[in-house]
């Protein structure tokens, strides 16, 4: 589905084939990678390892099979649950029948994002404006977006970073299965080995792991953060 061969990438996310002090801030190193369809992908590593530059470059490439829910949830707040929903929508559709809906919602859009809804714990009032909604209620609504783009591969940064562990498990399972693939960085290292088939790893822009989650080595992974700690403390 994607295969990422040394890739080399920049703060301004310029692409190039080799490190250079001239493109700016390199935050990605050579990296490669096989990415197939039906995968289900971790993404892990410690803070600033360049995790969401690598998910943000994925996206790019997968564009038109893709669904992003992103740190950035740009939600509208003067809009109710409904609609910011319905905004994944949006490119399936023309303007005339969006325009339409946004008037007067159609009883079967009504319909699935209610019981999309339901299938994400969202008990909500679909009319509710999204401004009176909770920190982890808001980041359902940018998930349930996602999902109604109805794309065949979702690709999520830290999406449950507000939900409680035993809620962000249930909606993995509810991801896996209204997607084909998921690409996803994740915080909680028990969440990413236990519930992905794959993991990869990152440490300072470069992929240190990317192994099969039964096969990974735990005390690697936890030595990948200590040595982050380490480091920031003889920075002290
Ligand atoms: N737009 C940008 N301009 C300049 N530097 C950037 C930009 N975006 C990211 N970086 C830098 O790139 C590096 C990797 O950032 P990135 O957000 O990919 O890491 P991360 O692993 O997702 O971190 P976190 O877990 O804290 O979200 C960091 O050093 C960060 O400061």
């Amino acid at each position: 589905m994607l295969t990422i061969r040394n890739l080399d990438l920049f703060y301004d996310c310029t692409a190039a084939s080799s490190g250079s002090g001239e493109r700016g801030h390199q935050v990605l190193f050579d990296v490669n990678l096989a990415i197939e369809q039906g995968d289900k992908v971790a993404i892990i590593g410690p803070s600033g390892a360049g995790k969401s530059s690598l998910l943000h470059y994925i996206h790019k490439e997968l564009e038109h099979q893709a669904a992003l829910c992103s740190q950035e949830q740009g939600l509208v707040d003067n809009l109710s649950l409904y609609h910011n929903v319905y905004m994944g929508a949006l490119a399936r559709h023309g303007w005339w029948y969006n325009l339409i809906n946004l008037i007067r919602p159609f009883s079967k859009h009504l319909t699935a994002i209610q019981s999309l809804c339901d299938r994400l714990e969202l008990d909500q009032a679909l009319t509710k404006k999204v401004d009176t909604l909770s920190g982890g209620q808001r980041q359902r609504v940018a998930l349930a977006r996602a999902v109604y783009q109805r794309q065949p591969v979702f690709i999520g940064d830290e999406p449950f970073s507000a939900l409680d562990p035993l809620m962000a498990r249930r909606l993995i399972e509810q991801l896996f299965l209204l997607h084909t693939s998921v690409i996803m960085v994740v915080h909680d290292r028990e969440l990413a080995l236990s519930h992905f088939d794959r993991v990869i790893a990152l440490s300072r822009g470069r992929v240190v792991i990317d192994s099969p989650s039964d096969q990974v080595d735990k005390c690697e992974v936890e030595a990948l953060y200590q040595s982050d700690v380490t480091r920031l403390k003889i920075a002290c």
